[in-house]
């Protein structure tokens, strides 16, 4: 009788453990090998798998009923074709939900589709999150095929064989080798996205940035010019920014490092003002002197606490993270400006007496509260 009332799984995730998840496809059909993490945001799954720093991984979603905002390319988060190799799976606790709001253009299992994105629905997500919170976050294969034919040992092999996140320099690959101007502000009730002109320039060192990263730029008044991460800082400094901003992306920092940090001092040591965020922030701890580890279970959500030391203020964040600043290998010249309060990993930082600064989380929002954008102005009257 169970077999009879059954779906048949059309969609299995497989970790390196042999451990193993079915239930229904979604999307692309094929298989796809990523870092399995969850994410507890209740909104933007959109925004969340299109972020470039998602790159290699798949996302379990916590919130149950995923799909019914529907999607529109106004909440693409990817500026380049580079950028938009983000997330390779999604996972889903409910069938996807058809789509019901006045902004959609599409249902979310076509977008999926339409952007090479495997997905998985009917899967115990409660499980998979406790499975990650003790085990950390697994090497996994997701594979989607209307057959329904899997060879999971295979699945199995090809999980354990992959290299990972630690060590890889993924930023590379979300890399295009255009430099480009950056006009859109914010989206605003009723007018949407308009175009504006700052009075300061900034330089942004792209390393996978989100598409509101440049906009909460711009509506803090900034002119904005996005330069490829591999751009040396004779080049950078060659265009007489008056600060410059250090993006988020996918990856090891630490790998990344290898050709950002000696960009990174050497802009320091040109006193330019600097604002990191997210990798950016590790990047910048790092070409402060400071070390960056691997997070057992990362973070990521819409709905977490982080404490400005420098305010006292508590302000809900997006995050989106897998590696964190150990604060212990910060030089004295560093000093902690913010600080998690769900597990009480760094957060933030300054470069004492200079307007250098970063934060891990995502000030940006989008998806998410909109508590930090007072980083984007700090950064602004600093210039
Ligand atoms: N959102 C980001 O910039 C992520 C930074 C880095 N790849 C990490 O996982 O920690």
């Amino acid at each position: 009788m169970a077999d009879i009332l059954k779906p048949k799984a059309t969609a299995v995730l497989v970790f390196e453990t042999g451990d193993v998840f079915y239930g229904q496809g979604i999307g692309t059909q094929g298989e796809a090998v990523g870092e399995v993490c969850f994410n507890t945001a209740m909104t933007g799954y959109q925004e969340i798998l299109t972020d470039p720093s998602y790159a290699a991984q798949i996302v379990c979603f916590t919130f149950p009923h995923v799909g019914n905002t529907g999607t529109t390319d106004e909440d693409e988060e990817a500026t380049t074709p580079a950028s938009r190799r983000a997330a390779r799976g999604a996972i889903f606790k409910a069938n996807v939900t058809r789509a019901s709001n006045w902004r959609s253009e599409g249902e979310l299992g076509d977008w999926l589709e339409a952007r090479g994105i495997i997905g998985i629905c009917g899967v115990d997500t409660r499980a998979l999150t406790n499975f990650i919170r003790v085990q950390g976050m697994p090497k996994g294969v997701i594979a989607h095929s209307e057959t329904g034919e899997f060879d999971i040992e295979d699945l199995t092999d090809k999980a354990k064989q992959w290299g990972g996140l630690v060590g890889a320099d993924l930023a590379r690959d979300m890399i295009d080798e255009e430099t480009f101007d950056w006009r859109e502000a914010r989206w605003v009730w009723p007018k949407g996205h308009e175009d504006k002109d700052g009075t300061k320039k900034i330089v942004l060192i792209d390393y996978g940035v989100k598409r509101n990263i440049l906009r909460n730029l711009v509506s803090s008044g900034l002119s904005v010019s996005v330069v490829p991460g591999t751009t040396s800082a004779e080049d950078i400094l060659a265009m007489k920014p008056d600060g410059v901003v250090l993006s988020n992306g996918p990856g090891d920092p630490a790998a990344t490092g290898e050709y950002a940090i000696p960009v990174i001092k050497d802009l320091v040591d040109a006193d330019m003002p600097i604002l990191g965020i997210c990798l950016g922030h590790q990047l910048l701890a790092a070409a402060l002197g400071g070390k960056t580890m691997k997070m057992p279970q990362g973070h990521h959500g819409a709905n977490h606490p982080v404490k400005d030391y420098t305010t006292s203020k508590v302000e809900i964040v997006s995050m989106n993270h897998g590696f964190a600043v150990d604060r212990d290998s910060l030089p004295d010249t560093v000093e902690e400006t913010h600080v998690s309060l769900f597990d009480g990993s760094n957060c933030g930082i300054r470069l004492r007496g200079k307007p250098v600064f970063s934060v891990q989380h995502h000030p940006e929002a989008s998806p998410g509260p909109q508590d930090s954008f007072y980083l984007f102005e700090r950064f602004a009257e600093a210039l």
